[in-house]
């Protein structure tokens, strides 16, 4: 199954198969026309953020949750956020969800999720970032999971380091050659435009780049706590337009063996407030 039939089934909860996260665990059944959530306790593996220094193998921490009756009605859009190591991922993410720049990152271990909860047009969406590991030593068990069942990707690179730069073409045919979608908007990020005398990679470069990959281009900072806004935007817009494209409801919650099935309709495009 491609990405073009998964991305019909946004889920309400959990992040996919085999690894979950959030508030449960989502099982594809065997049609594309419903889901299964389960309702007892559940596993929920997460790669915990381990430190590079450690020089540890990624390691899994699992956990139990149950399913609250109101996470069913969450939708969660999952986003990875991909490129070289210490390009700023974990920073970026950090600043959306936790609204500040962290004092110290290591290299990230397989993957962390940071999660944050917004509004639109009354409904509460659940945007899920994934924080992959830029290095090929920490990510080439997980690689599968990143990509299972993505809303989005955003491609980031370190203005001040060619490399990154130059290495997007290999993230893009990462991302490709696991069947993502051409519908699953992606997004181009240059990160520490705060190091002004550093750049090594121009606007104009970028945007040249950005338009042969059709996708929307932002220069931002995660140490700038004046670009806050700017990062916000990219995640923002992103969720408004995974909301209105993937706008579904689901109906008919029936419980059977301890399970609840959900069928889901798919509503009228809304019109997007961003
Ligand atoms: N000046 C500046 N430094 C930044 C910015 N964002 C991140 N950094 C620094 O860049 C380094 C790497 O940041 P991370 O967020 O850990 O990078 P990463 O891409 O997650 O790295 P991996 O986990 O190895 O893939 C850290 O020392 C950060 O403090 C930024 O906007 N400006």
């Amino acid at each position: 199954m491609t990405n073009d039939s998964q991305e019909e089934d946004t889920r309400e909860a959990g992040a996919g198969d085999g690894i979950a996260a959030g508030t449960g665990s989502v099982r594809r059944s065997g049609t594309d026309d419903h889901v299964t959530i389960l309702t007892s306790s559940m596993d929920v593996h997460r790669a915990s953020r381990s430190r590079a220094n450690s020089g540890a193998a990624p390691s899994v921490v699992t956990s139990s949750l149950e399913l609250s009756s109101s996470s069913i009605h969450t939708r969660i859009f999952k986003i990875i956020v991909i490129g070289d190591s210490n390009v700023g991922k974990t920073c970026l993410t950090f600043r959306f969800t936790g609204g500040s720049f962290p004092d110290e990152t290591g290299a990230t271990i397989g993957v962390d999720f940071r999660e944050k909860a917004v509004e639109f047009e009354g409904e509460t969406v659940k945007v899920q970032l994934w924080d992959t590991a830029g290095q090929e030593r920490f990510r080439k068990s997980m690689v599968e999971h990143y990509y299972r069942n993505v809303h989005a990707v955003v491609f980031v690179y370190d203005m001040t380091k060619i490399s990154s730069f130059n290495n997007l073409q290999l993230w893009i045919e990462e991302c490709n050659g696991h069947r993502v979608s051409e519908s699953v908007p992606r997004v181009l990020v240059g990160n520490k435009c705060d190091l002004t005398d550093q750049i090594q990679v121009s606007y104009n470069m970028a945007l040249q780049f950005a338009d042969a990959h059709n996708m929307i281009l932002f220069e931002t900072s995660a140490k700038d706590p004046g670009e806050s806004h700017k990062i916000d935007t990219i995640f923002m817009s992103l969720a408004c337009r995974l909301k209105t494209q993937k706008s579904l409801l689901y109906r008919n919650v029936e419980r059977e063996d301890g399970r609840v099935r959900l069928s889901q309709e798919t509503e009228k495009k809304r019109n997007c407030p961003c």
